[in-house]
């Protein structure tokens, strides 16, 4: 389970009054999640979602909160945080900054098909459309320079046999510092896996989880995504899951000359910073009860992102 922190039923109650929602009639802890605690709330009014913020940068709170605002007036699926009477949207409880949430419709889908692959992409290019003319400016926390600084860290713990596939990724990635700037910018998701997705059937009924967006390259963002959700147990690309991905998006948002070039590149980057993040969770939370992702799917993920044989589709 991952609720860091457990609430009192009291302590909940006195919380949900200012929303003016009705009384409280349940609640219970979520157990999926890994960074925050999260809890189903029943009020008289509907259903909910409590998250308390476990970790990450606090000052940016104002950031998600503002990020949410525009995706839902831009009519797209997210949760965004609700206002007390007096129209505050950021609060303290049990000494962690605390958000309302409306819960949102469906399910979770661990086996994605081609048609949940379109919705996803579909999804993500109205993201980055909503706020690529505007980006709210954040840098990720979990950026290039975070990869460089990690990975030879890092490097330490690993078996011999792992460093030339480290070695090569970071030599990249120190290439792409500079490359970046003809790339697109909006503001990402950053973290769109099948468990922040939330499907009614074939149709995509929520996006969750925004604790990662920054202001960077759209196509990164389409990396992220394309390696959770089209990936093979072997960790290559399922090619009809990719390509009906990335006809969604680009039928969106057409693809530029400059990300067709940079694409395997993006790939491979995004599969480095999340063997990173999962080997530096896996070794804080070792031994507790925190739900801990495995770093070895990314690890032959990027083995495989060696040679990519899905191309971007671009029209000259
Ligand atoms: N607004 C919402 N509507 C419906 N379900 C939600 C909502 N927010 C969170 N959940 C549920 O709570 C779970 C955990 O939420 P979330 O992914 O935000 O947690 P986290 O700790 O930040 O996780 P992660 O490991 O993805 O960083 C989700 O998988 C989902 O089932
Ligand atoms: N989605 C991330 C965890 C939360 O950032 C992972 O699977 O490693």
């Amino acid at each position: 389970m991952s609720v860091f922190t457990p609430l009192e039923r009291h302590e909940l109650e006195a919380f949900v009054a200012p929303y003016g929602l009705g009384r409280l009639l349940d609640f219970q802890g979520i157990a999926e999640g890994s960074e925050n605690s999260n809890f189903f709330v029943t009020l008289e009014q509907g259903e909910y979602v409590l998250t308390l913020i476990e970790r990450g940068q606090m000052d940016d709170l104002p950031f998600f909160i503002k990020l949410l605002d525009v995706l839902h007036a831009a009519d797209l699926p997210v949760p965004y945080a609700l206002r007390t009477g007096d129209g505050l949207a950021l609060r303290k409880l049990a000494g962690k900054p605390a958000l309302l949430q409306p819960r949102l419709s469906g399910k979770h889908v661990q086996e994605p098909n081609a048609q949940h692959c379109r919705e996803v992409g579909t999804l993500l290019a109205r993201l980055h459309l909503a706020t690529g003319k505007n980006p709210l400016p954040r840098p990720s926390d979990r950026g290039l320079e975070w990869m460089l600084e990690k990975g030879p860290e890092l490097a330490l713990q690993l078996p011999d046999e792992q460093l030339p596939l480290l070695r090569e990724a970071l030599a990249e990635v120190a290439r792409l510092k500079n490359r970046l700037l003809p790339l697109p910018i909006a503001n990402l998701h950053a973290d769109l896996f099948r468990d922040n997705a939330l499907f009614d059937g074939p149709h995509l009924t929520g996006v969750i989880d925004f604790y990662n967006a920054f202001a960077g390259p759209m196509l990164y963002d389409l990396a992220i995504t394309v390696n959770d959700w089209c990936s093979k147990e072997d960790g290559s690309l399922d090619l009809q899951l990719t390509q009906a991905m990335l006809a969604a998006y680009s039928a969106k948002r057409p693809f530029r000359a400059a990300e067709a070039e940079l694409w395997p590149a993006m790939l491979r980057t995004a599969c480095l910073r999340f063997w990173l993040s999962r080997l530096i969770a896996a070794q804080a939370f070792a031994g507790q009860q925190v739900l801990i992702h495995d770093p070895e799917v990314f690890r032959r993920r990027l083995q495989a992102r060696r040679h990519v044989q899905v191309a971007l589709p671009f029209a000259l």
